[in-house]
């Protein structure tokens, strides 16, 4: 199919706009019925490219409702380049290798379409495009006589140019369903991207989404790599809609589902999707991935990934990342906000208040400041309390299992025990890893001092909350605030239930450490960066599961992904097989830690598909795949 002729549409196909209605716009800014000429010019559009109204008529009837000038359509032409269709940007490739083989046919202004042709290295002859009429005045008075305007009238253009190869015309409308219709093309595709029209699919061969769709089932993309939008990404949890957005401007298909799935629930809607989004409720198990027959990608949008099964994923060549630091300074806010709430009890005066009870006294209110801090979990958010809780003039003491640099005049403690017994306020901020289970349980509290404060904003499972809510009821422990829970409803509509509801100086929150507005949006962004940079161009900077390999753009080559067991031979082999399939080696990279190992093969442009299978079936292969 090399040598087809492709014949791009222009309006909503290469730009995503109608230039009528751009032109309205633009011309009508300053008149008083510019909202129902608008109306009327959308009417008119929508009529022509749907074939319900004669395009010739439907332009002539546009243009005379519009008091244009040459400065209009200028303004336009330049607006134009700026407004390519993200799936033509992202071929830009494809477009300059064939512009001898494209030719872009528009009932549209051909002084509008010229540059974004240059842009494409589509030759000026090759643009087939109504030219305006203008007076003295530079006010456009029409279009001089074409035979775009006779019905059927890109299909008689092209016949006349009596194109060579297999003709393939692309298009949003009907007047681009007709050229086939009337013999003028061999294949027609309905280009979705901007608009859908009902008609124009209905009597296509295939409807495409997205250039990247249009080159694979032209079979002239890297035969081995997937158009992005058919690429499914299934965010469940309410994601923020700043990720939505990203993927989808991307190019990618995105499904978004409000609460959590259990599950069975998951291992339904798992079939065929390529990235999957949670965020810390969604258990991602074994049996969940078993059932992902596509899955490339796992994003935590959120920090915590222990509610992913990280070695299954790994095992499966399934990347996983998180967003480790996009929330952690709403979760140290909250800790000292309740850190004071609890020192004041405000939760239980403020209850009382509502019940009608005013209850002004001192006794057992504290300040803050020179009460001493235990931080257990001294990480990113650990470590970010401990600044400000010593900003506020807390003594602050910390214990962790790792090596950690203490900030400021934080004190660290080589026991758990000994931190318990010291502090004032301790204030969880551990990792959730199943070690983890019950941290705090019976004996823990027993060592705290009598009628010390108790944090958890860390993972449910930390605190043995039973435990807790005896120490609480007996008045050892002085009051705790509590965050995250061993069971937590899926959404909320789902009622919850804890041995410390009802429990005096005990604050609970529905885990919102990490909720706030700019905490999410953040996170949705870091994370669907992350996944970008992964499926575009493998680069697994932040993953958690795989090694770890920044990667710059492919440029001028063909990436060749392999993820496989960590085991003696693999490149090797791989290598083996890549010359066995003739490839030049631009460039090769490999890393690998205990269990995986990661190669980034950039290859020259020719390949033969058939030969590459080979890198599927050297042993060890856990995932294979290509970029262009
Ligand atoms: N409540 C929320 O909404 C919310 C928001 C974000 C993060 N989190 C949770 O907060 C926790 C901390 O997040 P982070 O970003 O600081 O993680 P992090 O990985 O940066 O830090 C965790 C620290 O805990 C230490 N640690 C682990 N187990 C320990 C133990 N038994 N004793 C002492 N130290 C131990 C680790 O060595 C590490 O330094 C995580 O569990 C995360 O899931 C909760
Ligand atoms: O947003 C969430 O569901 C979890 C937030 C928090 O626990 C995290 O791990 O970042």
């Amino acid at each position: 199919m090399a040598d087809a002729t492709y014949v791009f549409d222009f309006d909503s196909t290469l730009v995503d706009f109608e230039t009528l209605e751009l032109l309205a716009e633009l011309a009508l800014e300053e008149s008083p019925d510019a909202p129902s000429t608008r109306v009327e010019i959308e009417r008119l559009t929508d009529l022509a490219m749907s074939g319900e109204f004669p395009f010739a008529e439907a332009l002539k009837r546009r243009l005379a409702l519009l008091p244009l000038t040459r400065s209009h359509i200028q303004a336009l032409a330049a607006e134009a380049v700026l407004r390519v269709t993200e799936s033509v940007i992202r071929n830009m490739g494809f477009f300059h290798e064939r512009g001898g083989q494209i030719v872009i046919v528009s009932g549209g202004f051909r002084e509008v379409i010229a540059g974004v042709a240059e842009n494409l290295g589509v030759p000026p002859d090759r643009v087939i495009a109504n030219d305006l009429i203008y007076d003295a005045g530079g006010r456009v008075t029409g279009v001089a006589d074409s035979p775009l305007l006779a019905p059927f009238g890109k299909a008689e253009a092209l016949k006349a140019l009596a194109l060579p190869g297999p003709v393939v015309m692309i298009g949003d409308g009907w007047t681009d369903a007709e050229v086939k219709q009337a013999g003028a093309a061999d294949r027609f595709y309905a280009f979705t991207e901007i608009v859908r029209r009902e008609r124009a699919v209905a009597a296509a061969d295939a409807e495409v989404r997205s250039i990247d769709e249009l080159l694979h089932l032209e079979g002239l993309s890297g035969r081995w790599s997937y158009p992005r939008s058919r690429m499914r990404m299934l965010l469940l949890e309410a994601v923020h809609p700043a990720a939505v957005e990203r993927l989808e401007a991307a190019g990618y298909q995105v499904e978004t589902v409000k609460g959590a799935l259990g599950e069975d629930a998951l291992i339904d809607r798992i079939r065929g999707v390529h990235v999957l989004g949670v965020r810390s409720k969604t258990q991602v198990s074994a049996r969940v991935l078993d059932a992902a027959d596509k899955l490339m990608a796992v994003a935590a949008f959120c920090i915590g990934t222990n509610q992913i099964d990280l070695d299954a994923a790994a095992g499966r060549g399934v990347a996983v990342f998180n967003a480790p630091y996009s929330n952690t300074r709403s979760v140290v806010e909250l800790a000292v906000g309740l850190t004071i709430a609890l020192l004041r009890d405000v939760a239980d005066k403020s209850t009382a208040m509502h019940r009608g009870e005013w209850n002004k006294s001192a006794t057992g209110s504290r300040e803050l400041r020179g009460k001493t801090l235990g931080i257990v979990g001294y990480g990113a958010i650990g470590s970010q309390l401990s600044v400000l809780a010593e900003a506020l003039g807390m003594r602050v003491i910390f214990h962790d299992l790792t090596e950690r640099l203490a900030l400021g005049n934080a004190k660290r403690m080589h026991s758990l025990e000994a931190l318990l017994a010291e502090s004032d306020a301790v204030s969880l901020h551990v990792d959730g890893r199943t070690e983890n289970t019950a941290l705090i349980g019976a004996a823990e509290l027993s060592r705290m001092k009598p009628g010390a404060l108790l944090l958890n904003l860390s993972r449910g499972h930390v605190v043995d909350v039973g435990a807790l809510a005896q120490a609480l009821g007996s008045g050892r422990i002085g009051g705790a605030a509590i965050d995250v829970f061993p069971d937590e409803p899926a959404t909320n509509a789902d009622p919850f239930d804890s041995p410390l509801r009802g429990l005096k100086n005990v604050i609970l929150t529905p885990h919102i450490g990490g909720s706030t507005e700019e905490a999410q949006e953040a996170i949705a962004e870091f994370a669907a960066e992350r996944l970008l940079a992964y499926l575009n161009r493998g680069d697994t900077t932040f993953c958690v599961n795989l090694p770890n390999v920044q990667l710059a753009e492919v440029s001028g080559a063909h990436r060749i992904l392999h993820i496989h067991r960590n085991q003696p031979g693999v490149l090797a082999e791989l290598n083996r097989a890549l010359a066995a399939a003739g490839l030049n080696i631009l460039g090769q990279h490999l890393k690998t830690d205990e269990r995986t190992g990661y190669v980034i093969t950039d290859v020259d442009r020719d390949y033969d598909p058939a030969a590459l299978k080979a890198l599927k079936s050297v042993a060890g292969t856990l995932r294979f795949r290509m970029l262009q």
